[in-house]
């Protein structure tokens, strides 16, 4: 068993904060140009316990775009509204190997859109949101229960909402292809627009980490103490993030890591580390998969530096 001090947890969070945060590469993502005017230095970390607590550095309270993260709060809400196994036959849980938003892979997959962690599932899970037909009722729920998950409202970065709705012809590309294959299951165009305003939503790495708690809490927010899932709900998430949460280099994250984890091309990053504690990590630069430079570097330094890892001990204690 790998029992962690909770001091040493606090001074590997500081101490991955002053090593990563001079590194320099990658680029803000520029496909949508409300994020590249982002200030590439800010960067945070935030790890949230089961115990509420928040262990943070940085630019922790700065609000970003969720991006892809949202994909993972909506794969919730959907196996919340449907059961495990329904979301198994109409989406999936298979890596692609392929990049967010690629086409060729659903022409490879047409009996279905994969995983809703990847843009064409994602879709995919916004047409299903109840209640169907309902715009607004739908986009109450995917926002209510971000909050839920979060422990606080996020905000719609309008600016951002914008900025994506006049640039996203792939998606839209997608939304019908999905159509195509009948695998979008609410009008078209209205699930694309659910999809891109709920990834243009802000939050900042704090929410984020205290999401994650959530997930590697069975489904209980830490800070709210909210049930927010049914705990058998939890290794369907958390199998979700590990498959696919960094798209064609998922196997390369999770062999170097251990830490089941989603990236968002605002430079987010979300990590679940079940019965332990749910992390966050924040810098705007991405590598060409689309995945943060530095919040890569911070939840990789931290994971290394405690030998924590999903693969190595079925329980982690945190020592008080
Ligand atoms: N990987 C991402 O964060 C991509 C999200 C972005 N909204 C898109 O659809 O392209």
């Amino acid at each position: 068993m790998n029992k962690i001090k909770i001091d040493d947890l606090r001074n590997v969070v500081k101490e991955a904060y002053e090593k990563v945060k001079g590194i320099q590469g990658g680029k803000n993502a520029d496909y949508i140009p409300f994020l590249a005017k982002i200030d590439p230095n800010l960067f945070g970390i935030a790890v949230c316990l089961p115990t509420g607590e928040v262990i943070e550095a940085g630019d922790t309270n700065y609000v970003f775009g969720i991006e892809s993260v949202s994909k993972v709060f909506t794969a919730v809400l959907v196996l919340k509204q449907y059961g495990a196994e329904e979301i198994l036959n109409k989406i999936g849980a298979d890596a692609t190997g392929l990049p967010f938003n690629s086409i060729m892979a659903i022409l490879l997959e047409k009996d279905h859109p994969s995983t809703p962690l990847v843009n064409a599932g994602a879709i995919t899970a916004d047409s299903m949101v109840k209640p169907i037909g309902d715009s607004e009722g739908k986009w109450s729920a995917i926002i209510d229960n971000m909050a839920a998950l979060s422990g606080s409202e996020l905000v719609l970065l309008d600016e951002l909402y914008k900025s994506e709705t006049a640039t996203n012809f792939n998606n839209r590309s997608i939304a019908w292809l999905l159509k195509n294959y009948n695998r979008i299951y609410d009008d078209p165009d209205m699930s694309l627009d659910l999809y891109t305003r709920q990834c243009s939503m802000g939050v900042t790495a704090k929410q984020l980490a205290i999401a994650g708690c959530t997930m590697a809490n069975d489904g209980l927010n830490p800070v709210t103490q909210e049930q927010v899932f049914d705990p058998e709900l939890a290794p369907k998430i958390t199998s979700l993030v590990a498959t696919v949460g960094f798209y064609e280099h998922t196997g390369d994250w999770l062999y170097t890591s251990g830490i089941p984890a989603k990236s968002g091309v605002g430079g987010g990053v979300i990590g679940i580390m079940p019965g332990a504690f749910g992390i966050a990590a924040f810098a705007p630069p991405l590598d060409e998969a689309g995945n943060s430079v530095k919040a890569q570097a911070a939840i990789k330094y931290i994971t290394q530096k405690l030998k924590l890892n999903i693969f190595r001990n079925n329980t982690i204690e945190i020592e008080m």
